[in-house]
């Protein structure tokens, strides 16, 4: 039970670079219920043919293509997106609100246009990446320009995505808390950074363990590399499953 409840907030990145080599991991990962995140590696060379591949397989898909553009050019972008019917797209907070507002606004046109068409499609989930979780104190400060804490300049992202009427927002698990506090327990954490006891790091700054995350309150991790570059991706979603199940039992038994 706690394995299923466990998989429904499990997001796998599949960082790949064609539909085979995807193929691959899905058939590794067969019968898990976690949502897939087609990030711009694979959807550049997989197209839409391949969202539609996993939705036929009953997946939920979050297509992350971290839109950050004017708000006219993103409201047609995110009519485009929404009406391939993916639960969940995100765009990047730095566009400012305006922007933000104009990803719903093309996202509501898209059902629209399918319920004229007959069809009863779900709104898809908008959502703002904050601070890439990749990026530290120092880039923050020297390089992007903006003063103060990371955790502050989360945060104030958040509150402007809550703003724009967003469901929610990609961070890391160290700002989880903060989040919830500031804008609502209700409001979406998305929350990459993810690393097991002892994997590397690679190129993520802000990390945290599957169960570490889940006891922060997140509604969903993406793991990437430590189940699609592990010996046994099974083994590695299993393992990282389990942990999340256990983080789960403690915050309910609370
Ligand atoms: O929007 C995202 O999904 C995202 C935002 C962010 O701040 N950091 C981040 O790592 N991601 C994505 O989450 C995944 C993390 O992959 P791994 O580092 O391999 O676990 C990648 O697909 C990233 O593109």
């Amino acid at each position: 039970m706690q394995i299923t409840a466990a998989a429904s907030r499990l997001m796998v990145a599949l960082d790949y670079p064609n539909a085979a080599a995807a193929e691959r991991l899905l058939t590794e990962l067969k019968g898990i219920p976690c949502y897939m995140k087609v990030g711009m590696q694979l959807f550049y060379a997989a197209g839409p043919a391949f969202i539609e591949r996993l939705q036929r397989d009953g997946y939920r898909v979050f297509l992350d293509l971290k839109m950050h553009d004017i708000p006219n050019t993103v409201k047609g972008a995110a009519q485009s997106i929404a009406s391939m019917g993916v639960d969940m797209f995100n765009v990047h907070a730095a566009g400012g609100v305006k922007m933000m507002e104009a990803a719903l606004a093309g996202a509501a046109l898209a059902g629209t246009a399918a319920k004229e068409a007959g069809s009863t499609p779900e709104q898809p989930l908008v959502i703002a990446v904050t601070q890439l979780t990749s990026t530290d104190q120092r880039v923050l400060n020297e390089e992007i320009g903006i003063q103060g804490t990371v955790e502050d300049a989360v945060v104030h992202y958040a509150r402007l995505a809550r703003l724009a009427g967003l469901h929610g927002v990609v961070a890391s698990p160290l700002e989880v808390k903060r989040i919830k506090e500031t804008c609502d327990a209700s409001f979406i954490t998305v929350t990459p950074g993810i690393r097991p006891q002892g994997a590397e790091r690679g190129d993520q700054s802000r990390v945290m363990t599957p169960g570490e995350a889940i006891r922060q309150g997140t509604d969903y991790i993406v793991v990437g590399r430590p189940i699609t570059a592990a010996p046994s991706p099974r083994q590695a979603a299993e393992a990282i499953l389990a942990e999340m199940a256990e983080a789960l039992a403690e915050l309910s038994s609370r």
